[in-house]
């Protein structure tokens, strides 16, 4: 059973560790002995090609698949045991326009993981819930249906229900894959923002956009090799993509990548 407290990490110290983990689903090896170790306070971008075990990565973080070798540890415990001090947004999931269900309540599922039941709320889960949306600038969105909102919005609202477990750590999966570049500039300051409190882990594609937010990329293919953002240029980026990545410079902005298929 997962304790219900657990304190803030003191800046600096490890939070998130992998010491040579490998994993499978089947025959064809997706991680091959990879280190990571991430510190309280750090933004860290998870970069790399499609399949290259981004997600796969996470999800052994969120303690939802066991590697095959190797250990991870999460706070200092093993991941399901530190699930609860997770907030985890995942890749853009969608939603019929009619779902049942509004924005308040998507919020308010993030706080089952803290002992709530299904259908009941205390006063203090719905005053967290608000306190979220408000912390995300999308507490007018409160009553709307889930299904009805914009990529953005949704992101902003996933986000909040992320946070409304008052994590130490935050997870996201492609926060920013189906929206536009504006709105992902404001998604990735707001992160810049919960990074005054929080550890962060983002996967993106978006290598040169993300360098100019986080402390340094993680970048996976396979195996894991750890860089400063400084490090970030057009070769480092080819090494890693291969050829088939084109290059969008855009506005005075860093360039941008695109796959072509
Ligand atoms: N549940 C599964 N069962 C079998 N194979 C899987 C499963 N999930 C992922 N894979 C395979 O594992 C490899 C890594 O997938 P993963 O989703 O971790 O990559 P990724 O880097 O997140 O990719 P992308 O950038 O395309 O989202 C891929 O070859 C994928 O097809």
């Amino acid at each position: 059973m997962a304790p219900s407290r657990h304190p803030r990490p003191a800046r600096g110290a490890p939070v998130i560790g992998l010491d040579g983990v490998s994993f499978s689903y089947g025959e064809a090896p997706v991680l091959e002995r990879v280190d990571l170790e991430i510190l309280a306070g750090e933004f860290v971008g998870l970069v790399g090609p499609n399949a290259g075990g981004k997600s796969t990565l996470l999800k052994l973080v969120l303690g939802l698949l066991e590697p095959q070798q190797g250990r991870i540890h999460v706070l200092g415990r093993a991941p399901h045991h530190a699930v609860r001090w997770i907030g985890y947004v995942p890749q853009f999931p969608t939603f019929p326009r009619d779902f049942p269900i509004s924005v308040a309540q998507v919020v308010l599922m993030g706080r089952l993981g803290r002992g709530t039941g299904i259908g009941w709320h205390r006063a203090s889960d719905r005053a967290a819930t608000r306190t979220a949306l408000a912390e995300v600038e999308a507490l007018d969105l409160a009553e709307r249906r889930i299904g009805t909102l914009s990529g953005g919005q949704l992101q902003r609202v996933l986000l909040a229900r992320a946070l409304v477990s008052e994590p130490h750590i935050l997870i996201l999966d492609e926060p920013t894959a189906n929206i536009d570049q504006r709105r992902e500039s404001d998604i990735f300051d707001l992160l810049a923002r919960l990074n005054e409190r929080l550890t962060i882990l983002v996967v993106s594609h978006d290598i040169a956009f993300i360098s100019g937010y986080v402390d340094r990329v993680a970048c996976l293919n396979r195996t894991l090799m750890c860089h400063s953002t400084a490090s970030v240029d057009a070769d480092f980026i080819h090494q890693l993509y291969g050829p088939n990545i084109r290059q969008v410079a855009h506005g005075g902005e860093p360039l941008e990548l695109r796959h072509e298929h």
